[in-house]
Parts: C-alpha cells; sequence; structure tokens
C-alpha cells in the first residue's frame, strides 16, 4: 500500500500520481487534501508518514509547492526517512542508498512528466544495504539521542 498526501500546492500532481499509480496496479491511500483551497502542509506530511512509520503504509509520496515543507516536516516522525527529489538520480539513491520511504515532490518544481518518472524509479529501487545501512544505523542513533529532549 502505498500513502500519498499534499497540500493544495501539489493538490494538481497528487491527482496525477494516484491515477499513474493505480494504472501500474498499485494499491493507494488517499490522505488529502482535496481540493487546492489554502491548507497547512504540516497536517498531510504527518498522515502519510504517521502510517508508514506504524506500518498501515509500505511507503509514501508527499506533495507541497516546493517539496521542502512537507518533507521538513515528514522528517521529524520516528523512522522515517524523507527523500525530496527533483530528477530520477536522486531518486534511484535515495532509494539504492538511504532506503528513503517517504518520496516528496514540489509541483511548482517539476512538471508532471519529470515527476510520474520520478516515482517510478522511486518504486521501482531497492536498498542496496551494506556500508549504506551502517549509515542508516547513524541516522537512528542520532533519532534515539534527541528523542525526549
Ligand atoms: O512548504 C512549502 C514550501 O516549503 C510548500 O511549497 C507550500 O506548498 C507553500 O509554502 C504554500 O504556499 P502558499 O503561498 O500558501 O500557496
Amino acid at each position: 500500500m502505498i500513502g500519498i498526501g499534499s497540500d493544495h500546492g501539489g493538490f494538481n500532481l497528487k491527482t496525477e500520481i494516484i491515477k499513474f499509480l493505480k494504472e501500474k496496479g498499485y494499491e493507494v491511500k488517499d490522505f488529502g487534501t482535496y481540493s487546492t483551497e489554502s491548507v497547512d502542509y504540516p497536517d498531510f506530511g504527518q498522515a502519510v508518514t504517521e502510517a508508514v512509520s506504524e506500518g498501515e503504509c509500505d511507503k509514501g509520496i508527499v506533495i507541497c509547492g516546493t517539496g521542502i515543507g512537507i518533507s521538513i516536516a515528514a522528517n521529524k516522525v520516528k523512522g522515517i526517512r524523507a527523500a525530496l527529489c527533483t530528477d530520477t538520480y536522486m531518486a534511484r539513491m535515495s532509494r539504492e542508498h538511504n532506503n528513503a520511504n517517504i518520496l516528496a515532490l514540489g509541483e511548482r518544481v517539476v512538471g508532471i512528466g519529470a515527476a510520474l518518472d520520478i516515482v517510478e524509479t522511486w518504486l521501482d529501487t531497492e536498498f542496496a544495504g551494506g556500508r549504506h545501512q551502517l549509515r542508516l544505523d547513524k541516522i537512528a542513533q542520532i533519532e534515539e539521542k534527541y528523542r525526549n529532549k
């Protein structure tokens, strides 16, 4: 199950991505927003990332105007590694090296065609493990250190 959410600045791209994923046979859960009326991106970043963190969704996609705000919000949730990607190389590396479990996109930054290529690359790429796992373990240690501070 892929969780997806956006603010108003990412609503149109979210609609296109949902259509694309369903055509590819993915199960998708849409966490909103459901129109271009102004809303706050942390609410939707939190909804998607909690679903991934709690195991309801395998991976998540979050979208705002730039992808910046919603990726910052997403990375506050324990166990989340949200990657803001603007091209397919970043999408591939964010999976291969960072085992990103959330893809962040900016509707006002990337066109629809490029965004769909990024989504496809991201979903099709596996984590490489090895030395990269050691680095992710260090990120988890930082998360743990600052958890209750
Ligand atoms: O969070 C963002 C930037 O970091 C997103 O791009 C938002 O979508 C953007 O800030 C919303 O801006 P708006 O002027 O309220 O549409």
